[in-house]
């Protein structure tokens, strides 16, 4: 029997988000069902649409058109201009498609780019991205940002707070829980049964032995010392800067990193079209497409969709799909 369809909640309607909700459907028709959850007059109209009243009618909708769960947001779209008049109904998207994944009438969530500065300043919203929402939302107190492709799998261990205060955030029992999640989802998620992780350093060299910083001795290396003595496969504390290029990917599933920027860095610069933001750790599926609201090219019909047809596709084989 086929999976239930993917929710894709609308992000940022004033960026990129309507544009490639239209180009998904346009490539993946009735292959792969899903129903956006937006306002249908915030869509280009470069392809038609069905409102629907319950996801379960996506797969037939898909027939005539992009299928819609209409949430009502005040005023029009403007490519490239956040509306924060419309920040609560695009928090309401995240949150009806939380509950329709939760529930199982859809098979995972993909969500599409929101302006977290919109939606502090129009909804007053608490948390950095969808990572942390989602996972308050679920009730789960630690999930696993990875973002994922066909060349490099990342996993930032600190995600979105500044870079001053990563050293203080990282701590053994911090990184030991993103280890946990990442080698079991990576078992359970994505089929592989001795799962190879490699751990960067946080300092120059990882430390060089000590003289330019000892995170790496003190705090990383012991526990990844623990999860070794378990029978995990993890390679590290690894100096950063050399850990990336392809015969050092050749040895690793995934790369566990210390902050944000040095995860993400990698992987958009590998596979900036093909990567997808998947948070593991959540009683249910979701990815994204690994990109933002675009808002310099939003409404200019310049939007590349592979990002979000990953992203729709990683769902889909998570939830046991088959297109
Ligand atoms: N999952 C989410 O909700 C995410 C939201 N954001 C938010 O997006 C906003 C803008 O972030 P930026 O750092 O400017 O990154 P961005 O990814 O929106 O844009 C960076 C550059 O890549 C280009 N680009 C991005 N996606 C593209 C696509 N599909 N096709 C063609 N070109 C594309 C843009 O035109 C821009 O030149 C911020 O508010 C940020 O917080 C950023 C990343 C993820
Ligand atoms: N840089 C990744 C990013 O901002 C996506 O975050 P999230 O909204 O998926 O938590």
């Amino acid at each position: 029997m086929s999976p239930a369809p993917i929710a894709l909640s609308c992000g940022e309607p004033s960026g990129i988000g309507p544009e490639l909700a239209e180009a998904a459907w346009e490539i993946l028709g009735t292959d792969l069902p899903f129903a956006l959850i937006g306002a249908p007059g915030h869509l280009p109209g470069t392809v038609p649409h069905v409102e629907i009243g319950d996801i379960s009618e996506a797969p037939q909708a898909a027939r005539d058109g992009l299928p819609v769960l209409p949430i009502d947001m005040p005023g029009p779209r403007v490519p490239g201009t956040p509306q924060p008049a419309q920040a609560a109904g695009v928090v309401t998207a995240i949150e009806r498609g939380v509950a329709l994944a939760m529930s199982g009438a859809a098979s995972g969530l993909c969500t599409l780019p929101i302006s977290k500065q919109a939606l502090i300043e129009g909804a007053d919203f608490a948390y950095p991205g969808h990572t942390e929402f989602l996972a308050a939302l679920a009730g789960v107190d630690e999930v696993v940002m990875m973002l994922a492709s066909d060349t490099l799998r990342v996993v930032p261990a600190t995600i979105h707070i500044p870079v001053s205060e990563v050293p203080a955030a990282l701590t053994p029992e911090l990184l030991e829980k993103r280890l946990r999640i990442t080698h079991t989802a990576l078992i359970e998620r994505f089929g592989i049964a001795q799962p190879r992780i490699a751990v960067a350093g946080l300092n120059p060299h990882a430390g060089e032995g000590g003289r330019m910083g000892r995170e790496e001795i003190e705090m990383i290396a012991p526990v990844l010392d623990r999860l070794r003595a378990e029978g995990m496969d993890i390679a590290g504390p690894l100096p950063a800067d050399t850990m990336f290029h392809a015969r050092a990917r050749a040895r690793y599933d995934a790369a566990v990193c210390m902050y944000h920027d040095q995860a993400l860095i990698p992987i958009k610069t590998l596979a900036f079209d093909e990567g997808v933001n998947v948070t593991l750790g959540l009683p249910f599926i979701r990815t994204s497409p690994d990109h933002g609201t675009a808002f310099d090219i939003a409404g200019k019909g310049l939007a590349n969709p592979s990002s979000t047809l990953a992203a729709l596709r990683l769902a889909w084989r998570l939830a046991g799909g088959t297109a």
